[in-house]
């Protein structure tokens, strides 16, 4: 089989990825988010899950790299909050509504000159949340480098009425896409 490389400092992926028994490498991409407003949250997603997967793959050309990006979308797009404050603003946008969140997923094979590019979306519903509460919730520390301020596999999901989807789409990489993709490329999950 040949290297697999996990493009990303996000310990969710490592996690989710670990859960198989497959054997790769963690290699972060020094690509950070930028969006581009006139975008719609997939192409976003791919474009930069593209752009991390294309990063390490210049480097190790005889590795199969894969980078994902997760974006929370509700009005415009979230990406991870910069402060207490914008947390607070997008924990509070969120309340009472209905989200989605998109994961895209990269996968680059460079010695073959092989892209692959797909998305998963899932719907999340937030309980309506008072200021109390947003403020009890933030006081966890829990929202730092989360794309909308929260996280649905810990205390967040308190915050949480119902999801539909993928689940591990919403913690940052998508079982299921992670699968087929991954089989286009004869690799097995399971
Ligand atoms: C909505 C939500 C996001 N998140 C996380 C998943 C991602 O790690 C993060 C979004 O940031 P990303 O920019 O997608 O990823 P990252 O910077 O953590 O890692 P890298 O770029 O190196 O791959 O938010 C949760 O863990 N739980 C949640 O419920």
């Amino acid at each position: 089989m040949k290297r697999l490389i996990l493009a990303s400092a996000s310990p969710r992926r490592v996690e989710i990825m670990s859960r198989f028994n497959l054997d790769f490498d963690v290699v972060p991409s020094g690509i950070s988010e930028s969006f581009e407003n006139s975008e719609s949250p997939m192409a976003s997603a791919m474009a930069i899950a593209l752009e991390k997967a294309l990063d390490i793959a210049e480097r190790e050309a005889d590795s199969l790299v894969i980078g994902a990006d997760t974006v929370v979308y509700c009005d415009g797009m979230l990406g991870k909050p910069s402060d207490r404050e914008e947390a607070f603003k997008m924990l509070q946008l969120l309340s009472g509504r209905e989200h989605i969140v998109v994961t895209g997923v990269a996968m680059v094979w460079g010695e073959k000159g092989q892209k692959l590019v797909d998305y998963d979306v899932t719907k999340v519903k937030f309980k309506e949340l008072s200021k109390e509460k947003i403020d009890k919730y933030l006081d966890s520390g829990e929202y730092l480098d989360k794309a909308g301020s929260y996280a649905v596999q810990g205390i967040g999901e308190i915050l949480v009425d119902w999801i539909s989807g993928s689940h591990s789409n919403v913690v940052g990489l998508p079982v299921a896409l992670l699968e087929k993709m991954l089989r286009c490329f004869e690799v097995e999950l399971l």
